[in-house]
């Protein structure tokens, strides 16, 4: 957990939310809380890179303090009065044995990631970070989902990459899609595993004085 605590809490409901994503999955997960304040969507451009020896849930929630910082920056460089909002930013990581796996470079680099994956259960990291625009007030977490995956053999593992769906997701595979097929069962939050731990970001958001139910 990463809190700045140099900021109370605003008895204000913020008048919009920033996802600081340009993952289309995210967005929906993000639309399902069905908030009454609008949410928009601005894209990070934060550096994704982070030090070997940082463990799985300080990389997931350090980026995505970036992201959201990144568009924090964004928004207040435009200058004017900016209407309130809170920023959200999460990232998603696979771990294996250890071994973070983010997105494929390349179909190969695919292969070899759902070669070592296949058979095993291995976890999925997903951070969440929250950030007022005006006060500058963070609170990030992370969640943890293990996903137990069949065994899968080099054919099928090749029809799948050549589904496209691997390309642009952690581990190389989307559990939302035709990867539910390749995953034996999960322990844990399933919306974590696909990018955003709603029911976390629900108790965050409402912390920052936006209310889900
Ligand atoms: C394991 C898994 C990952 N993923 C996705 C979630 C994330 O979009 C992606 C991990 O990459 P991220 O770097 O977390 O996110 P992103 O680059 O897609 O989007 P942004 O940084 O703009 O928010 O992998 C699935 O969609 N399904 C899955 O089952």
């Amino acid at each position: 957990m990463i809190v700045n605590s140099a900021y109370t809490p605003s008895d204000k409901m913020p008048e919009r939310v920033v996802l600081a994503s340009a993952s289309p999955r995210r967005r929906l997960l993000m639309d399902s809380l069905g908030l009454r304040i609008p949410v928009e969507i601005v894209a990070s451009d934060a550096d994704e890179t982070t030090p070997d020896e940082w463990l799985p849930a300080k990389v997931v929630e350090q980026l995505a303090v970036r992201k959201a910082e990144a568009v924090r920056g964004r928004i207040l460089s435009e200058g004017g009065m900016q209407p309130s909002a809170v920023i959200v930013g999460a990232d998603t990581i696979v771990v294996l044995n250890g071994d973070k796996l983010g997105k494929p470079a390349d179909a190969e680099e695919a292969a070899a990631m759902l070669n070592r994956l296949q058979g095993k259960p291995h976890e999925v990291f997903t951070g969440v970070a929250l950030i007022d625009l005006h006060s500058g007030r963070m609170r990030a977490e992370s969640r943890v989902t293990r996903v137990h995956m069949k065994p899968l053999d080099a054919a099928r593992i090749e029809r799948y990459i050549a589904s496209g769906e691997p390309k642009d997701k952690a581990g190389s595979y989307g559990i939302q899609g035709l990867g539910a097929v390749l995953v034996d069962r999960i322990e844990g939050c399933y919306f974590n595993v696909v990018g955003l731990p709603v029911s976390l970001l629900a108790e965050l958001l409402a912390d920052f004085g936006v209310e889900t139910i």
